[in-house]
């Protein structure tokens, strides 16, 4: 039998999940999979060590009609993975609040804190949880390992994370947190194997996924982000607006008679690439259709990109090199295109073939900034912070 962790990242409507072995020196993945269109379309795929689909089983939506009965069917399979002991669970937790700097081990308290952050994070927060204390009751022996998106921001000096809101607010938690903590953290770390001199430099990195934000990484470390509070702030996404000026949400309320769950949909499901088209949060659909109103949502989206990554490149006093990653980021080189030609003012130019191409290095050799595309890997970062935690205890 050899030691095995399991990651999972519970999503909104996905369930991603990677099993790794624990190895002298460090952890190695032997399976990844995922079951996406929950409640919709299920689908369960499995990928091997080599990435190649080694199980395939598309479900009837009354089969896997939410997240308990995808976990349901991800526990089915998992019994299936010969010669493996799990030695712990790892997940991924959207939000940590003030306190969480580092990995931690669910007990019943810190799953009482982090249930208090629900309302912070609704689209992640509560599915986040649901397998971690499902898990609490068919395997208390397994440790569990919360990995947080706002740890890797919480270094932020107090001036750049606060809102100019009487200080009392800041005391009481209302601070800019930043997300896609874990993502970053492996940008950072790759950065370091793949371009060790950017990686000690000023980098702007782009998590342009369903969620999207960016980062500035000044020598590794997160300076500064573009969500906040929430992870609604920001650049614009599928489904949530990015910066809204406070006095829309007022106006809504005393003008337009909506109440605090109606404006918390409207933020969190309809606003976004899919409000302002009115066709789909998916930036694949609207990147394939000529209707005028994905043209707006799209120039909108590299618009507030470009404007963001000024404000970033502002707070780093320049900036070395910029990476694309996520969904989008990953895997549309016309959106990444448009968006460093957002940037010809900083001196970044685009080698248009390494960007079709999909390589890692896409800027052109005269380029001033240093532009990359780089496969994010959240799951890995949080094995690796899991088995560290099991190393520790
Ligand atoms: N080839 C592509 N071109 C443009 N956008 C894409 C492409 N492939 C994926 N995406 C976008 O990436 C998004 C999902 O990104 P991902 O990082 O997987 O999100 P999340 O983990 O937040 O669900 C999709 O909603 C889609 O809009
Ligand atoms: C924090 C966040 O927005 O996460 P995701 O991109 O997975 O929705
Ligand atoms: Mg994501």
């Amino acid at each position: 039998m050899e030691d095995a962790i399991l990651v999972m990242n519970a999503g909104s409507s996905s369930l991603k999940f990677q099993v790794y072995l624990i190895e002298s020196g460090g952890v190695r993945s032997i399976r990844r999979g995922a079951i996406d269109g929950i409640g919709v379309s299920p689908r369960m795929r499995i990928l091997d060590a080599d990435k190649k689909l080694i199980h395939e089983r598309k479900m009837a939506p009354t089969e896997v009609p939410d997240l308990p009965s995808a976990i349901a069917e991800m526990t089915g399979w998992l019994q299936t993975v010969e010669g493996i002991q799990l030695r712990a669970i790892g997940h991924r937790i959207v939000h940590g609040g003030p306190n969480h700097a580092d990995p931690v081990q669910i007990t019943p308290e810190i799953i009482e804190e982090l249930t208090a952050f629900q309302e912070l994070a609704p689209l992640h927060q509560p599915n986040n949880l649901a397998p971690i204390r499902l898990a609490m009751q068919v395997a208390p022996h397994v440790p569990q390992i919360a990995c947080f998106d706002t740890a890797f921001h919480r270094g932020h000096p107090e001036h750049t994370d606060c809102y100019a809101l009487p200080k009392s607010f800041y005391d009481n938690g209302m601070r800019r947190y930043g997300f896609h903590g874990l993502s970053y953290k492996y940008i950072s770390q790759k950065l370091r194997e793949i371009a060790p001199d950017l990686a000690v430099g000023r980098v702007i990195v782009a998590h342009l996924g369903s969620g999207a934000s960016m980062c500035a990484l000044q020598n590794g470390v997160s300076i500064e982000s573009t969500m906040g509070f929430t992870a609604l702030d920001g650049i614009p996404m599928g489904t949530r607006p990015g910066q809204l000026d406070s006095g829309v949400v007022l106006y809504m309320m005393s003008h337009m008679g909506k109440t605090a769950q109606e404006i918390t949909d409207l933020l969190y499901h309809e606003a976004g690439l899919k409000g302002l088209s009115g066709i789909s949060a998916d930036m694949r659909i609207l990147l394939k259709t000529d209707d005028p109103r994905a043209r707006l949502a799209i120039d909108h989206f590299v618009h507030r990109c470009g404007l963001y990554a000024g404000m970033l490149a502002a707070a780093m006093g320049g900036v070395d090199g910029f990476v694309f990653t996520a969904g989008i980021g990953e895997n549309s080189p016309e959106i990444r295109a448009r968006i460093i030609e957002k940037l010809e003012w900083l001196g970044a130019d685009i080698d248009p073939d390494a960007n079709a191409s999909g390589a890692t290095l896409i800027s052109a050799p005269a380029s001033k900034l240093s532009v990359y595309r780089i496969p994010t890997n959240e799951e890995l970062v949080i094995a690796g912070e899991t088995s560290g935690f099991l190393r520790k205890s």
